[in-house]
């Protein structure tokens, strides 16, 4: 069964929605950059909502030590989601499991930086190039996608349910990633792209 990370939530209705339709986790992106940005108190408001053996997650980009320290402190994350250009030693620094967005826009070249984190929980491949935001809605090749790596593998970058079914076929990833692609607007989650997203990934037998 592929899991099911829901990104870049604002709301306490779209929480409790991917909650209800059984997604595995909830992202909350905490980068001032993004137009999805919740700042520590509003995502701890909406981590109040996250049921049991749901898990969360805080995504940050390039943040100064101190509000990573702040976002522990106040959302009590279950992960950390790396999405900047910080090292293996930069991101296993504060003791909490964490996930390392890889960006894979520039194709093969991509792969050799997934050796990089080995203490990473998981690595998330992601659709956009080196040095670009992600939440871009870009996919990448799929068939790119590596088999040798011992840490589980999330794929992200543009998918929807009209594409996630044959993404997962192609990939074999342990989970996807889903934040523009379930959206009406950045930040608001659409019920039922939200909800045909959920039903895709399900409908895809298990290998
Ligand atoms: O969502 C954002 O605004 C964002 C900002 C900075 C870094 C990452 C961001 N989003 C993450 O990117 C992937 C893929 O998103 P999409 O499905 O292509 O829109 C996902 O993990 C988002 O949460």
């Amino acid at each position: 069964m592929t899991r099911i990370k829901c990104c870049g939530l604002t709301r306490i209705e779209d929480v409790q929605l991917a909650a209800r339709l059984g997604a595995d986790a909830v992202g909350f992106v905490m980068t001032r950059k993004s137009r999805r940005f919740v700042d520590p108190a509003a995502a701890a408001r909406l981590r109040d909502a996250v049921p049991p053996f749901m898990t969360t997650v805080a995504l940050v980009m390039d943040e100064d030590p101190g509000f990573i320290e702040e976002v522990l402190r106040v959302l009590r994350p279950d992960m950390l989601q790396f999405h900047g250009a910080e090292s293996d030693a930069e991101c296993a620094a504060y003791g909490v499991r964490y996930l390392k967005a890889i960006a894979m826009g520039e194709g093969a070249g991509a792969l050799a930086r997934l050796r990089d984190y080995p203490r990473a929980t998981g690595l998330l491949l992601d659709g956009h190039g080196l040095g670009e935001q992600g939440g871009s809605g870009r996919r990448f090749d799929w068939s790119l996608m590596p088999t040798d790596l011992a840490q589980p593998l999330l794929l992200a970058g543009g998918l929807t349910a009209d594409n996630v079914g044959e993404a997962i076929r192609i990939a074999r990833p342990w989970a996807v990633d889903v934040s523009s692609g379930i959206e009406s607007s950045p930040g608001i989650k659409d019920r039922d792209k939200m909800e045909r997203f959920i039903s895709a990934v399900r409908a895809v037998p298990s290998v």
